[in-house]
């Protein structure tokens, strides 16, 4: 049976990544939807501009930054769906919200939730009873160990480590490579080994 064409709103180098994903379902692009006039075509998919688009079905928001991504689906009026590499490994035993996309090689282990409209990114491992908000993005090859929660909106940086039970707030960053040994409040920029805050981020 052929499976549900997927509309991409945004033609970032994040979208390409989710064209992948697709493809490795054998799941087809519809268009991706973006309102740069320089813009005519990704990875061989038709991008469209958004004043033609009125109603949208099975859309994912392909961009990269919590913030943008977060007010592009308030102003839709669409419903989403979700992508997950086929050489992804997720347990049978997790929630995953609409409109998030899971890349290759990352493992999601029994009794993690993840919130809506996240990324959990290239090789990312989120071990049993994680929580992801909605709008998290866990980067590449960055470890959550078990039973970590991370607040909506969150940004986890390239590489980094968090070690169990830790609780990190909402639009937070975690920098790449970090070590995160205690909890992290909301908007706090963390970086280093073991972690310490930088400075705060303004309100989402
Ligand atoms: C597929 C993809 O591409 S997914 C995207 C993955 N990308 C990431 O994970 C990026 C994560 N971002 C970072 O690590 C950034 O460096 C941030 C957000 C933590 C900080 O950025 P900025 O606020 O611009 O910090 P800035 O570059 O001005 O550095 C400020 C200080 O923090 C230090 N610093 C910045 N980032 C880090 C880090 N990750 N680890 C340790 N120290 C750091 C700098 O060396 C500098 O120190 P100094 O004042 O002693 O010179």
């Amino acid at each position: 049976m052929e499976k549900d064409k997927v509309v991409l709103y945004g033609a970032s180098g994040h979208c390409k990544v989710i064209v992948d994903i697709l493809g490795s379902n054998q799941i087809d692009v519809a268009f991706i939807v973006d309102d740069d006039p320089k813009c005519k075509t990704i990875l061989g998919n038709l991008v469209v501009r958004s004043e033609n688009c009125f109603t949208f079905r099975n859309v994912i928001v392909s961009i990269g930054n919590n913030s943008i991504r977060k007010k592009i689906v308030k102003k839709l009026n669409s419903n989403f769906t979700i992508a997950i590499h086929s050489k992804a490994v997720v347990s049978q035993y997790v929630s995953v919200g609409e409109g998030t996309v899971i890349m290759a090689g990352a493992i999601v282990n029994p009794a993690v939730q993840i919130g809506k409209h996240c990324i959990v990114n290239t090789a990312a491992t989120l071990d049993h009873d994680c929580v992801l908000g909605d709008f998290v993005h866990v980067s590449p090859n960055a470890s959550l160990a078990g039973g970590v929660h991370v607040g909506e909106g969150t940004h986890v940086g390239i590489g980094a480590i968090v070690i169990q039970g830790v609780v990190i707030g909402k639009w937070a960053i975690i920098g790449a490579g970090a070590v995160i040994l205690r909890d992290v409040p909301d908007y706090a920029v963390v970086v280093g080994n073991p972690g310490r805050v930088l400075r705060y981020v303004e309100e989402e």
